[in-house]
């Protein structure tokens, strides 16, 4: 077997693989990057960006209806074919090469192949001929090997041979009939997609609502739009048993069987842990790795778990901020200096507990950063909570005729800083990097108030929240007085 050395052994080239090994490079170190099927991963092919292809002609043809006077000019209907083709333009037709190319560019070593640890910074790499190579990391071992989608256990489900993610992202026609089940990120946004395509959709939410990690306002409002879309929306529903009758897919609940022409499994994720040699370095494999804030492996000061393998943030933005924190204290720990793991250093990342951005792309669009009034409460944080309807503003109105939102912001009273920003609306997604600011420089409430919103916008929100915050600290200091 060939044995190779490099600084630091990146094992999967998904969105975080790929930045840390160019941020260990950028600081000086070698690196070797392990992919075992696309450079790029999930994202690129069957997660965000063919997902987002997939919902964008949807948004772009309501924007337009939702104008009096450019609703005129639309008159056909969305053209599901082009709307494919696009999408399959967004993933190169499922093909890395300008992937692999940026890679080779950036200096990185490329390795194709499945990557196994097999002891102390010890990585085996066989390549699809059962060609084994062996790796040395002088330094590290980053294990960047993401996740799959989990399949509930339900009797028969997984011999249906379900839609993943995967194929929900890839498919290259609409089904007659298609059942979801799983009403979080995926299955909200696949349901809308696939609705607006052409599909009868059903979807299955296990607990009382959509979106159940969001604020109750977002789910709420999914819900009702998705209804209005024509999609079966049942919370409530778990999924017993299936099986297939001919083409059918039959699925058993409480409530009686369903039937349709595919169904989609989107309950979540489990980590790709099971077959990569955890049990040589004293883990149990199958399960996520336990890191530090670093993103340092408990126990094990050689190994890194970054992106969807730690399950801290299951986001594509949020693996790339990982890579940069842990590849900077990989550079940092390999020249001998100091790591801080103090919150908001620059090796940590604290952003994954008190800043994460995210945006959910149904229609309406929720964007959200930081902690909801659920996730306050169970920190205990004091604090207020300010609400505004997105309609009353004046961009949000001129955006879309009848423009229906809403706005709701944490304030920690004791700090008067944000702690949490949520948007429900058409066209939120880009309203939140203001927030994420707010959020993560803990910038203080009477500091926003110059962070003057240019008029006519939909960030005018901001004013309306501060006003809020205000009208609602004066009450309260009238009424204690
Ligand atoms: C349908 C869907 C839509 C999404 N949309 C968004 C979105 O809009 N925005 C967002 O921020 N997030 C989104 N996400 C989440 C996002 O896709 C993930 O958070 C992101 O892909 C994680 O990146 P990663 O590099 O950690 O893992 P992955 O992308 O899973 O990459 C891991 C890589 O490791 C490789 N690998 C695994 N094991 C081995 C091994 N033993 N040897 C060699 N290689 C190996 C895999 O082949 C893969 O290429 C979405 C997810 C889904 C399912
Ligand atoms: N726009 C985005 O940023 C985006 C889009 C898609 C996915 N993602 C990421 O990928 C992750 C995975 O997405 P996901 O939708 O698979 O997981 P999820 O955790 O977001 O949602 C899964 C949902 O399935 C429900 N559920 C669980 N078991 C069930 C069962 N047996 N029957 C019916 N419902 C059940 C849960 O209550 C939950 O609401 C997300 O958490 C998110 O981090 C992000």
């Amino acid at each position: 077997m060939d044995t190779r050395e490099f600084d630091v052994v990146v094992i999967g080239g998904g969105s975080t693989g790929e930045n840390l090994a160019d941020v260990v490079v950028r600081g000086g170190l070698t690196a070797a990057l392990v992919e075992a099927e696309l450079v790029g991963g999930e994202c690129s092919y069957w997660a965000c960006m063919p997902s987002k292809a997939l919902l964008r002609g949807t948004e772009a043809l309501a924007a337009a209806r939702a104008v009096d006077g450019a609703r005129q000019a639309v008159t056909g209907e969305q053209d599901v074919a082009a709307t494919l083709a696009r999408r399959d333009t967004f993933t190169h037709g499922w093909d890395d090469a300008s992937q692999a190319g940026w890679v080779a560019g950036a200096g990185i070593e490329l390795l194709r192949g499945t990557g196994r640890l097999d002891g102390e910074r010890t990585v085996v790499v066989t390549d699809t001929d059962g060609q084994g190579t062996r790796l040395t990391a002088r330094h590290a071992v980053a294990v960047c090997t993401g996740s799959e989608a989990a399949v509930p256990p339900a009797d028969g489900l997984r011999e249906v041979g379900p839609w993943t993610p995967r194929e929900a992202t890839s498919a290259k026609e609409a089904p007659g009939r298609l059942l979801v089940v799983g009403g979080g990120y995926v299955g909200c946004e696949m349901a809308t997609a696939w609705a607006a395509l052409g599909s009868q959709v059903t979807l299955l939410q296990r607990g009382p609502r959509l979106l159940p990690d969001l604020e109750p306002e977002a789910g709420e409002a999914v819900a009702e739009a998705l209804r209005a879309a024509g999609v079966d929306v049942r919370p409530g529903t778990e999924v017993t048993a299936a099986r297939r009758e001919g083409t059918e897919v039959v699925l058993t609940t409480a409530g009686g069987e369903l039937r349709g022409d595919e169904v989609l499994v989107a309950v979540g994720r489990r980590p790709r842990t099971g077959d990569l040699g955890l049990d040589t370095v004293g883990l149990p494999p199958g399960e996520y790795l336990d890191v530090d804030d670093s993103l340092q492996v408990r126990g094990l000061p050689w190994a890194y778990g970054v992106g969807d393998v730690n399950n801290r943030r299951q986001l594509t933005h949020m693996g790339k901020y990982q890579a940069r924190q842990a590849g900077a204290a990989i550079v940092a720990r390999a020249r001998g200096e100091q790591v801080s793991l103090a919150d908001w250093s620059p090796f940590v990342a604290t952003a994954d507990r008190l800043a994460t951005p995210s945006v959910v792309f149904t229609a309406p669009q929720v964007a959200s950063v930081g902690l909801t009034r659920a996730a306050a409460e169970r920190a205990g944080v004091a604090h207020r909570v300010v609400q505004y309807d997105m309609g009353g503003v004046a961009g949000a109105s001129l955006h879309a005729d009848g423009y229906t939102g809403t706005a709701i912001a944490l304030v920690d009273t004791d700090r008067e800083v944000l702690l949490g920003v949520t948007f429900v609306g058409p066209a939120v997604a880009e309203l939140v990097h203001a927030a994420t600011v707010a959020v993560a420089g803990e910038v203080p409430i009477a500091r926003l108030w110059h962070a003057v919103p240019a008029y006519p916008t939909m960030s005018e929100i901001w004013l309306r929240l501060l006003e809020g915050y205000r009208d609602a600290a004066d009450r309260s200091s009238s009424s204690s007085a």
